[in-house]
């Protein structure tokens, strides 16, 4: 059964994992200004924000999610999250908290790299100025390299030995001694491909296993970077020697802070905020009958200078942006399940696309049928238009994304089992409900 995505936040301590976590969630995971203050890892329910299939039919106003919420037919989707703290250089060999984070990291399918950008923080998570954040790039992913490769080096010998006396593939060998960082057998498949002229397995020295595993990591863990505290004036230049440095990395500058500050401000009736926007409202802006409060001088100085220097500068604060770029590297299609087809409801009520979970792009109907239906044997699925959908079709953004099962009835339960999708209330069941 497909297990539900999980994108992990991994940087140098103090580098703001811990703030980006809340300006993503409601959770309130620990925030400090010194090293390890995230000491047990932290999973969270993230929103991400997509255009929901209720625009395609013009249903916007009956779109009401068991999970999430839907405004003007942007729905916020949960996805779980993973606060993996502190790691400091030589984690691998166990410094810091060392391999406790790195275990922790094995579950995630995609990661976000906090970079502090400000240059007030070093190596280690400790304050200082004018720090180069380029280093932290490198040496993070140096790390959890050398996790994986160093424990390749002690049993080489063995592998490669056990290998040829087995005549097994190199994917076979390798998904063996990788599957306890989470490969899967197309993982390990993808990742050898990519590397150009690869000899034998048993040929391989040092250099080729650091280039296997250098691949393995681009499949296992894509990486996007959120260059975080874009709103320090120290900001602009490590930001623009960072995108030179790496141009083929994904960057996205953040403020997570700021997002945090003005989700509060949000919540405390002083703004009118869309997250992912440059747009802030105030008292001043809407007038009197607005509802918002109106704010002190030292408020309004503070929204001023966010104005100025994070949202008209950069359009927004980051974040919900570094969250759409990290899911786009797991390739995720959601996908709607509906018991009535014909009118998308859940079966009973009005309410139109009740329930939407995330799918990586290459999973099969029949893949969706288990993961939100279970252990029951499926009669059929039914996509758009009442069309009956193939079991080993594949689900896309558009094609079979939105689908209605059909369950053979038990001896028990002929009855209920004959209802359709029981998508309604279940696809999400793990997730936190969050009502707008
Ligand atoms: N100026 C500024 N400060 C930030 C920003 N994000 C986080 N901070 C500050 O940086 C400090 C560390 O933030 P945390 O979120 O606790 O960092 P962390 O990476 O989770 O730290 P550990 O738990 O030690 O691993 C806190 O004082 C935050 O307020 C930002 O966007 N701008």
């Amino acid at each position: 059964m497909p297990r539900e995505p999980l994108i992990g936040i991994v940087g140098k301590p103090s580098c703001g994992k811990s703030t980006t976590l809340n300006s993503l969630t409601d959770a309130n995971a620990k925030v400090g200004a010194f090293p390890f203050t995230t000491i047990d890892p932290n999973r969270a329910t993230g929103y991400l924000k997509l255009d929901c299939a209720c625009s395609r039919y013009g249903k916007e106003d009956l779109c009401k999610p068991n999970y999430g919420w839907c405004e003007q037919g942007k729905r916020h989707v949960p996805i779980e999250l993973l606060d993996v703290a502190g790691l400091i250089p030589g984690a691998s060999q166990g410094l810091g908290l060392g391999n406790k984070f790195l275990d922790d990291l094995r579950h995630a399918d995609a990661l976000i790299q906090v970079v502090d950008v400000s240059g007030t923080t070093d190596a280690e998570g400790k304050a200082t100025r004018g720090y180069d954040p380029l280093e932290d790039i490198q040496w993070l992913q140096d790390e959890i390299r050398l996790w994986i490769e160093n424990n390749l080096h002690k049993k080489w010998n063995t592998i490669s030995r056990r290998h040829v006396a087995t005549k097994s593939t190199t994917v076979e060998t390798l998904r063996a001694q990788l599957g306890g960082y989470g490969a899967s057998k197309e993982m390990v498949a993808k990742a050898v491909k990519s590397v150009p002229n690869l000899p034998p397995l048993e040929k391989w020295d040092n250099e080729w296993i650091t280039r296997v595993v250098k691949a393995f990591m681009n499949v296992k863990f894509p990486t996007v970077l959120a260059l975080n505290k874009i709103d320090h004036p120290d900001a602009d230049k490590n930001v623009s020697k960072i995108m030179l440095k790496y141009p083929k990395m994904t960057c996205v500058l953040t403020s997570a802070l700021t997002e945090v500050f003005l989700r509060k401000l949000k919540d405390q009736g002083y703004i009118e905020y869309e997250p992912g926007t440059e747009f802030v409202d105030t008292y001043d802006d809407l007038g009197p009958d607005c509802g918002l409060k109106p704010m002190d001088p030292v408020l309004k100085d503070r929204v001023e200078s966010i104005r100025d220097l994070v949202l008209y500068r950069f359009g927004s604060t980051g974040v919900v942006q570094v969250l759409q770029e990290a899911a786009k590297k797991l390739d995720l299609v959601p996908v709607y399940t509906v018991r009535n087809i014909q009118t998308f409801t859940g079966g009973h009520g009005k309410y139109v696309f009740r329930d939407c979970t995330l799918f990586k792009r290459g999973t099969s109907v029949s893949s969706v049928a288990r993961a939100i239906m279970g252990e029951v044997t499926i009669a059929s699925a039914e996509g758009v238009g009442g069309k009956r959908v193939a079991m080993d079709d594949i689900v896309e953004p558009g094609k079979n994304d939105i689908l209605s099962f059909k369950v053979v009835p038990g001896k028990d339960d002929a009855k209920k089992d004959d209802e359709g999708a029981k998508g309604e209330g279940k696809t999400d069941s793990k997730k936190t409900k969050h009502k707008k």
